[in-house]
């Protein structure tokens, strides 16, 4: 068994800070939807060459995004210190400094963005730097503190990824790309408000308009469900669009009704732990979702 020096251990500490400041969770899924919009854009099986422009534009992807996370850490670092959940964040524990988090976002998003524009193309690299822009700057510093309507706007940047995948291979937006983005974007609002309804007392002590903490519970639970119907509709897109078959719209009726379900059984008879139980499947519903994508393209 090998021991580490106290310099190492201080050093893996370090690199696990910076890590947690990207985000990685829910990094990942905006790689994967990404992705998706990727493989939708290529007819058929990838060619080699195809594969590694897939895993370059993942990586330039992933690092933007990383960036935009690490750069809400630093922003919002004396709001995550009075949220249970955010507190042990290391920009709001102090662990890292303004400077260190600002330079990690500003190396992140630089060398993402070059490897987008000088492999993938310059439309990929403007798109996902306007996404930056749209979650760290609009989202973060403006909507957050401004209007309980701060996500559903703020959405637009989390649901672009498919839009950037899709740009990656094709150099342009097509309609596909566009039906992707409304599937995220509808789908954001009861992702986060099912949280925030159980997270509620942090929000308020933190003194941000969620819609909760604005316009109660019970309004929120309405508009939880209500999202999730007309998120049901569009899921049905891509089958009524004629970019996938019955394999994939048999798991997007799955999915969706299950969320419809959660969503009801939320609104007529609220629980944390339902509230809770529905957020997790908000995360199962996406993934599935793409998911499917993903396989009905390739088995049909
Ligand atoms: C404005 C849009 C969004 C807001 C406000 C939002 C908010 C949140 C919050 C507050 C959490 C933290 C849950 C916790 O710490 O317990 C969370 C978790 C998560 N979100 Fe979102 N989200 C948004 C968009 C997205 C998008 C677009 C994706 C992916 C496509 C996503 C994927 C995830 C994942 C995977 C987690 C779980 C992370 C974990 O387990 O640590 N979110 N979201
Ligand atoms: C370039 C690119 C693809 C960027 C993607 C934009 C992005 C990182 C979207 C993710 C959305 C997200 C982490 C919301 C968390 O909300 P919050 O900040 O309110 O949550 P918090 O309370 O946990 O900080």
């Amino acid at each position: 068994m090998t021991t580490l020096t106290s310099g190492e251990l201080g050093l893996r500490s370090r690199v696990a800070q910076y890590y947690a400041l990207a985000k990685p969770r829910v990094i990942q899924l905006i790689v994967f939807c990404a992705l998706i919009g990727m493989v939708l854009a290529v007819p058929g099986w990838p060619t080699a060459a195809e594969l590694l422009r897939m895993a370059i534009a993942c990586l330039g992807i992933w690092l933007v995004a990383g960036a935009a996370a690490a750069f809400n850490c630093l922003v919002e670092k004396g709001i995550d210190s009075r949220m249970k959940r955010t507190s042990w964040r290391p920009t709001a524990k102090g662990e890292l400094s303004d400077r260190q988090a600002l330079m990690f976002s500003a190396v992140l998003v630089s060398v993402g963005s070059l490897i987008l524009y000088i492999w993938i193309n310059p439309l990929t690299m403007w798109l996902t730097f306007a996404t930056f822009v749209g979650y760290a700057v609009i989202y973060t510093l403006v909507l957050k503190p401004l209007t309980p309507q701060n996500i559903v706007i703020g959405g637009a940047s989390g649901a672009m990824p498919p839009v950037l995948g899709w740009a990656a291979m094709r150099g342009d937006v097509g309609p596909e790309a566009l039906i992707l983005f409304l599937i995220i974007f509808l789908w954001t609002p009861p992702h986060f408000w099912a949280l925030a309804l159980y997270r509620v007392e942090d929000y308020r002590k933190a003194g941000l308009p969620m819609l909760p903490v604005t316009h109660g519970n019970v309004f929120t639970r309405l508009q939880v469900f209500l999202y999730t119907l007309i998120l049901f509709a569009g899921c049905l897109m891509p089958f009524v669009y004629g970019m996938s078959s019955w394999i994939y719209l048999v798991a997007a009726v799955v999915f969706s009704t299950g969320f419809c379900v959660y969503g009801f059984a939320l609104w007529r008879n609220y629980s944390d732990a339902l509230a809770r139980r529905t957020f997790r499947f908000s995360l199962i519903h996406l993934s599935g979702v793409f998911a499917a994508l993903l396989v009905d393209h390739y088995l049909l």
